[in-house]
């Protein structure tokens, strides 16, 4: 097997069979661990770009074929995508190399008689590849469909909420390289001291202003062969995420309960912020989940939080009105983090993101009942979507009068630094 036809694998189990991206890439790259460095990257990079890109490679792709996308076989429509994924995006691979490898990997798979046909439309893409026109900005929906690779349905929800400009941005901030972002505790370690530490372990770290808890690393090849992140110095957390303990502020004694809690990236931090006091119950569905956060509990080596398998629709009566703080941090359509998960937006529907946000509505029901009167309750989600974020927060100030919105944001990429994140914070009277 080339480096190719793992890549046409992994981009048929993605497309075709509906696996996750990262879960097929991190069981093809522990399968073939022999691949030199620059193999397994180049596979890394052509399934990640080739699945952030499709929506503009099909629209390439369509101008050169006479056969529609969606009647192509599998197999061809796929070395078609991450060739001219190669052509547009990679100056390193000749375009030469890219028909022949890809005319090659048609006759392997059985297809001798489309060879003609795939060289065709690739050496067509690849002359022609400068004087593509595309959907100007008086149809925004193409415009901002096919620049950004982002599904029509989904330009067409935002721009209910947000202009051209704003879209545009955020498509072009998904689409860019992202650092790594994590977040220490700076009463165990300074910044400073931190950053030498890293870099003695050969990592690049970078302050990011206005942020004294967090780094951006880079330099890094597997994250947990690193002694640093081994003895819990570390957490990895992005930006937005860690708004929301800071936001939460508990004080010293406060009992904390995250609902849905796993890995724990929250909870953990609400428990670095009680610095050894107070108590937090970081709770998931499975324990599959439960076992993660435990795993994390045991690197940070915190001892004032546990973690509970429990499932956060169902009512629990020995909280009620126990929480100083409740975190319900809730499944979402995840809109928020296209950049890190190339293939949710291919998979995702409208009808899902409706689903979601009445899961939400379901367990912001429940778990109302386990703040104390005076106590807070934060809702956060990774998307951007209003019926999930806005619409949420205003129908629970009207079902449960009792409770006030006292803070709110949205975060958008491209225009805040982080994810695209949404919090609300509610006090209880
Ligand atoms: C957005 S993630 C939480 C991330 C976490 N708060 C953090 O900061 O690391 C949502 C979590 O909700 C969990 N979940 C989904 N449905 C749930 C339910 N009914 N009860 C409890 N947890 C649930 C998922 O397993 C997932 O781990």
């Amino acid at each position: 097997m080339n480096e190719r036809e793992l890549v046409l694998d992994a981009l048929l189990a993605i497309t075709r069979d509906g696996e996750y991206s990262h879960i097929v890439l991190k069981n093809m790259l522990d399968l073939y661990q022999y691949l030199d460095k620059q193999k397994r990257a180049f596979i890394t990079r052509v399934v990640n770009g080739t699945l952030e890109r499709q929506i503009e490679i099909d629209y390439i792709i369509s101008r050169f074929s006479s056969v529609k996308i969606q009647k192509m076989k599998p197999v061809i429509r796929t070395i078609l995508r991450f060739g001219v994924y190669q052509l547009k995006y990679m100056d390193s691979v000749p375009d030469s190399a890219v028909c022949n490898e890809a005319v090659k990997l048609a006759e392997k798979r059985g297809f001798r008689g489309l060879k003609g046909f795939v060289n065709g439309v690739l050496r067509n893409v690849s002359r022609n590849l400068d004087h593509i026109s595309y959907p100007g900005k008086e149809d925004p929906v193409s415009y901002l469909s096919v620049k950004e690779s982002l599904p029509e349905w989904l330009v067409k929800l935002w721009l209910e909420s947000y202009d051209v400009e704003t879209i545009e941005k955020m498509g072009e901030a998904f689409l860019m390289p992202e650092a790594l972002t994590v977040r220490f505790d700076p009463g165990k370690i300074t910044r400073d001291a931190l950053i030498l530490r890293l870099a003695k372990e050969g990592v690049e770290a970078r302050k990011i202003p206005g942020v004294p808890c967090g780094l951006y690393l880079s330099g890094i090849d597997y994250l947990g062969a690193l002694p640093s992140f081994q003895e819990g110095l570390f957490q990895v957390q992005d930006i937005s995420s860690m708004q929301v303990a800071l936001l939460a502020d508990p004080k010293k004694g406060d009992q904390v309960l995250d609902v849905c809690a796993a890995p724990g990236g929250k909870a953990l931090h609400m428990a670095e912020l009680l610095q050894g006091t107070g108590h937090v119950e970081a709770r998931d569905l499975s324990g599959q989940k439960v076992e993660l956060i435990r795993e994390n509990i045991a690197r940070s080596g915190l001892t004032n939080i546990e973690a509970v398998c429990h499932d956060a629709t169902l009512p629990d009566p020995d909280w009620k009105e126990k929480a100083d703080i409740l975190i319900a941090d809730l499944p979402c359509s995840g809109l928020g983090v296209l950049g890190r998960k190339p293939d949710l937006k291919l998979r995702m529907t409208p009808g899902s993101a409706e689903e979601l946000a009445g899961l939400q509505r379901r367990i912001l029901g429940v778990v109302k009942d386990y703040v104390k009167p005076g106590g807070k309750l934060l809702y956060s989600t990774c998307t951007i979507h209003k019926k999930e974020n806005e619409e949420n927060a205003r129908w629970f100030v009207e079902q449960f009068p009792e409770y006030t919105l006292i803070q709110e944001e949205q975060r958008l990429p491209g225009r805040d630094v982080g994810d695209g994140f949404y919090i609300a914070m509610f006090r209880k009277e």
